[in-house]
């Protein structure tokens, strides 16, 4: 919990991060969720990433990398991982299983670190918000003690918080029963922090950018399959994959963009109604 990441980022130059989550990997590399390969789908992301020949300082993964809770999962996204030459770190979703999650990618080179000083200006700081075998998060008081200490050991700098679940209602009822249930205690202990002005999770397998309380909430989309924005019941979208590039810059503003896959090969079964 306590190890720290140190980038070096020439002085003055944007910290270049690229996000990644939800990618719902199983042992099985022909395994579908919803009717969509999560493997092949992964691996389309990250070709594309490739694709882009965009610079990027660290790749942020925001939980749920594993469906099935294997090792093996996670060695599968520690082995497209492994294609870029950047740190990793990551955070648990609602179904990663964290023994597993933490020494599959600790063996394949994936730090742990939860706390990362990428150059002089930014902090980034990634929240555990998984209540073991339920869908909604909630931060325990040991997480939120974690982050005010940080946040006050560290005043000068800009802080990108990440979390895997949403604080904010997404506007679709049947996610919103499993947001982050205690996202009051978060927004008491960040009005005390001003630089805390942008915040990233996944879990909602869609794109939002909301104001919360004057900071920025960003939610991005799943490498697999995606839930179609403001129904009340369980409904999936046929939009495609994506993933988040984020430039934090050197006077706290961040610029960001979402990006999707191209074609429409990972269309999910839009029967399904659940998972
Ligand atoms: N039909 C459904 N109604 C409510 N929740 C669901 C349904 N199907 C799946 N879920 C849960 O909602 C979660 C939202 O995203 P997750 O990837 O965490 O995984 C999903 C499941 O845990
Ligand atoms: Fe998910």
């Amino acid at each position: 919990m306590e190890s720290l990441l140190n980038l070096t980022v020439a002085g003055g130059a944007p910290v270049r991060v690229l996000q990644i989550t939800d990618t719902h990997l199983f042992a099985k590399k022909h395994e579908t969720l919803l009717g969509v390969n999560t493997w092949e789908s992964y691996h389309a992301v990250l070709n594309a990433i490739h694709a882009q020949k965009r610079e990027c300082d660290l790749i942020v993964a925001t939980g749920d990398l594993a469906q099935d809770q294997t090792a093996a999962a996670y060695q599968h996204f520690a082995e497209g991982i492994a294609s870029f030459n950047v740190p990793c770190v990551w955070l648990p979703g609602n179904h990663d299983f964290q023994p597993a999650m933490y020494s599959a990618l600790q063996d394949a080179g994936i730090s742990p670190a939860k706390r990362i000083y990428p150059g002089d200006n930014w902090q980034i700081l990634l929240l555990d918000s998984q209540v073991f075998g339920v869908p909604h998060g909630e931060l325990s008081e040991f997480q939120l003690e974690w982050l005010e200490n940080k946040l006050m050991a560290e005043p000068q700098r800009h802080t990108l918080l990440l979390l895997h679940h949403h604080p904010l209602p997404a506007g679709c009822s049947w996610l919103d029963q499993h947001s982050l249930r205690n996202s009051a205690a978060l927004d008491r202990v960040l009005m005390k922090f001003p630089r805390v002005n942008n915040l990233l999770c996944g879990h909602i397998h869609q794109e939002q950018d909301l104001n919360w309380n004057g900071r920025r909430l960003l939610a991005t989309p799943s490498t697999c399959v995606q839930f179609k924005p403001h129904c009340a019941n369980f409904t999936l979208d046929t939009v495609a994959p994506g993933w988040r590039w984020l430039e934090l810059h050197a006077d706290g503003s961040l610029t960001t963009e979402v990006c999707r896959l191209q074609s429409a090969r990972f269309s999910p079964d839009t029967a399904s109604e659940g998972y």
